[in-house]
């Protein structure tokens, strides 16, 4: 288990006026101010949980992590990783955690994927025929082989991050963070990546902690959200419980054939739109699917296509961001 108590980080920055002057004034009075990046942060992460640790940027995400894999040394509060303190313990909770961060790389730059590899292969001291295994699965998941002999440097971006959580993997980390791991990716990719990621914790049974400003990427993966801003917790729940904060209505948008709209009882009365042939309801939370599917066959209306939308969690995000002071 994952245990965060008052989690406290602070830096201290020198702020300088533009130009010469200000240069020339800063080397006789420092401009000193205190940035605190996480200032109380407490939560819990059991053994198997899969969290999207989000936020707008700059709100305290990377600092936590790095607190959490021992990079940082927290200011107060305490932090229990399976266990083990990372500050005190950090090559022991090394071995105990995968870390992909978007923008660095474990990989060593000028070597090909495969003696990267090979070398953390050596570092962990992984068995041969674990390491076999892993790779195995990496191919045929990932599709690692067919870039395995090309130099790291030379990796296009989506090579690279499959090539970093691949690393990560190696030696069964009981915990993965992953900080922005879709970043840049094109559909595709970002999919497989996507998928790879919800296998290693729904059948390794992972622990992982996930960064991310891609919408789609909480969607499909967290099944809890822990939002931070201004390095603070301001939720802590299930996604369905977060979604709710932005209403708790669905949506059902209907494309007919025919000109006639039908009349439907109230509570499903179609929202304002123009267009000819598509109707867009609202369906408040309770209310079932079924009986207006129901209601709607039996006024004859053909149906063409239809989508059901939960409310928007996209909508929820900006909403929350956009509250910041
Ligand atoms: N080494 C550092 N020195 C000074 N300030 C720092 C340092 N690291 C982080 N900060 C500041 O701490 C705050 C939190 O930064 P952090 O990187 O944790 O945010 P984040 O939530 O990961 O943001 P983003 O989504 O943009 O990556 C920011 O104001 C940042 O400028």
């Amino acid at each position: 288990m994952i245990q965060v108590k008052n989690l406290q980080k602070s830096f201290q920055i020198s702020r300088r006026n533009p130009g010469l002057k200000g240069a020339i004034i800063s080397l006789f009075h420092s401009n000193k101010e205190i940035i605190h990046a996480v200032e109380d942060v407490s939560f819990e992460v059991q053994p198997g949980e899969f969290v999207g640790y989000i936020g707008p940027n700059g709100a305290g995400k990377s600092t936590t992590i790095k607190l959490l894999t021992g990079v940082l040394i927290p200011d107060g509060g305490s932090i229990s990783v399976f266990g083990l303190d990372p500050a005190k313990d950090r090559r022991e909770n090394s071995k105990q955690l995968g870390v992909v961060f978007g923008q660095k790389t474990q990989l060593w730059w000028d070597l090909p994927v495969e003696e990267s590899f090979d070398l953390l292969k050596s570092i962990y001291k992984i068995d041969i025929k674990d390491y076999k295994n892993r790779m195995e699965m990496f191919s045929d998941l990932l599709g690692i082989r067919e870039f395995f002999h090309q130099q790291v440097r030379k990796l296009s971006l989506g090579q690279r991050m499959k090539a970093e959580i691949a690393a990560s993997l190696l030696h069964f980390p009981k915990v993965l963070f992953l900080d922005e791991p879709t970043i840049g990716l094109d559909v595709l990719v970002k999919e497989k990546v996507r998928e790879f990621i919800r296998i290693i914790n729904q059948e390794e049974k992972v622990t992982i902690l996930l960064t991310t400003h891609d919408v789609q990427d909480i969607e499909y993966l967290a099944k809890r959200i822990i939002l931070i801003d201004h390095g603070k917790i301001r939720f802590d729940g299930g996604l369905d419980s977060f979604r709710k904060l932005g209403g708790t209505d669905s949506i059902v948008e209907i494309q007919y054939k025919g000109d006639e709209i039908p009349s439907l009882p109230p509570e499903f009365s179609p929202l304002k739109n123009g267009s000819p042939n598509h109707l867009s309801l609202m369906i408040k939370e309770g209310e079932s699917l079924n009986r207006l599917l129901s209601v709607i066959q039996s006024s004859g209306l053909e149906i063409m296509d239809i989508q059901y939308k939960k409310p928007d969690l996209a909508k929820v995000i900006k909403q929350i961001y956009g509250e910041r002071s």
